[in-house]
């Protein structure tokens, strides 16, 4: 390990563990638990009750050296201000950061969820033992996370302090029945009170063991996918102390230093003889920061915020969502049109009832995500599992990339599969 990457491990979390779940199950009141902070802050979030954009909050795992698992993990949530084990008063020793990635549940809010997904290396399927199991949103998003790559899950039994012994093994079996027969068959199921914050240390000695920091290789070109742009300089700013824009994401493979000549594509929409097109923009790093840590170098793993020295108008309000980041040169050509090998469900899941996927016809509207982008096009030809789209914003993705396809569906996006990028 060079010993860049050994102090970056203090600094900054390594692995993204994202949420997962039906509305209202107590996905951001699990994260608040986990970490402190409430991931869901928009005045429309707060004053509606619902999550509806990607939400970030980072903790830091601590453990006592003495103490058995799972009194022995605490977290920035409940750590002590001594640092020392409630139980045994030993030191506590510093572990990891992990970053929490919070994702909608609303069922309208589907391709949110699906952008927050591919900044996952793990996800925490909430499901609230109130609740009968699956809830529509729970088939939905577990299909997600399959069809997505985020094939490490730790299960959630939420509100248990308003279950019976009996209901919640009932819920319990439920459960097992949901996951039986597929690849998260044997995913731990931790039982947890997210309001009342029982049991949460179980759930940290599950995500302890259940979901390492990803081994990456960090020669590979940087890449990083934009979750969310800002224009952070106050109203009526003096033009001569304006910041530049900043993007905010997910480093996916790579690192990105201070300094670092960078490209943004597909950049921005213009149009061009009555055409849309879209241009790249080039800029430099002039910041790097996790959380509130400032970094000379960032690796993938929790949000990086990235200050450049764009125009802030250009990055305001969410601008760039979608974008990807990466050296000049090396990131793919922005996709216009897509070839797709396209892989149906049987069923679409999202719906009350599920419902059969009628194959893909010519001339319908998808709806298409690849990493945080967000296109709909339309299919030009469809012929068995070969698909040819017109996108309305070109996608930045490399032959192979999954992208994951929705249909409307009595007025809802509603997950159908997935294709490859040919
Ligand atoms: N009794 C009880 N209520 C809980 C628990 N966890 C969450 N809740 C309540 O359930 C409601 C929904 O919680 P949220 O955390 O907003 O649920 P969510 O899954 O993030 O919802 P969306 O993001 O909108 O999908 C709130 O009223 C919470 O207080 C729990 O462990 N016990
Ligand atoms: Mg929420
Ligand atoms: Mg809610
Ligand atoms: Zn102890």
């Amino acid at each position: 390990m060079d010993s860049e990457y050994a102090e970056a491990l203090k600094k900054q979390p390594l692995v993204n563990v994202g949420t997962a779940g039906h509305v209202d199950h107590g996905k951001t009141t699990l994260i608040q638990a986990l970490t402190g902070i409430w991931a869901s802050h928009h005045s429309e979030e707060l004053k509606r009750g619902i999550t509806l954009k990607i939400g970030y909050a980072d903790t830091a795992i601590y453990q006592c050296p003495k103490c058995p698992p799972p009194q022995k993990y605490y977290t920035s949530a409940n750590l002590p201000s001594d640092m020392k084990c409630k139980y045994c008063g030993t030191p506590l020793e510093y572990v990891r950061k992990v970053s929490f990635v919070d994702v909608p549940g609303h069922e309208m809010l589907m391709s949110i969820m699906l952008a927050g997904s591919a900044m996952m290396d793990a996800a925490l399927l909430v499901i609230d033992a109130t609740k009968e199991c699956p809830q529509p949103q729970t088939r939905e998003h577990f299909t997600a996370l399959d069809i997505i790559g985020v094939r490490r899950i730790i299960v959630v039994q939420n509100k248990i302090d308003v279950v019976s012994r009996e209901r919640a093994r009932e819920s319990y079996n439920e459960i097992k029945r949901f996951l039986e027969g597929t690849w998260a068959e044997d995913a731990p199921i931790i039982p947890v009170s997210a309001l009342h914050k029982v049991n949460i240390d179980a759930l940290v000695w599950a995500i302890e063991k259940y979901v390492p920091t990803p081994e990456r290789d960090h020669s590979l070109p940087p890449r990083m996918l934009v979750a969310r742009s800002f224009d952070v300089n106050k109203p009526g700013t003096p033009v001569h102390e304006l910041v530049g824009g900043v993007l905010g994401g997910t480093i996916v493979q790579g690192k990105f230093r201070v300094g670092d000549e960078v490209e943004i594509k597909p950049g921005v929409k213009l149009k061009k003889g009555g055409q849309e097109v879209w241009e790249p923009l080039y800029t430099t790093i002039t910041s790097l920061k996790s959380g509130e840590e400032p970094l000379e170098v960032a690796y993938p793993g929790g949000l990086i915020a990235i200050g450049t020295e764009l125009d802030p108008s250009i990055s305001k309000a969410d601008n760039l969502i979608g974008n990807v980041v990466g050296k000049p040169g090396s990131l793919p050509e922005p996709l216009y049109e897509i070839d797709l090998e396209v892989h149906l469900l049987e069923r679409v899941v999202g719906t009350d009832q599920p419902l059969k996927v009628d194959p893909v016809r010519n001339g319908e509207v998808l709806m298409v995500n690849v990493g945080t982008m967000l296109s709909v096009g339309v299919v030009t030809t469809a012929r068995h599992d070969e698909v040819h789209m017109k996108l309305k914003i070109p996608v930045v993705a490399d032959e192979g990339t999954r992208v994951a396809l929705s249909r409307q569906i009595a007025g809802r996006w509603r997950l159908i599969g997935y294709g490859f990028l040919k």
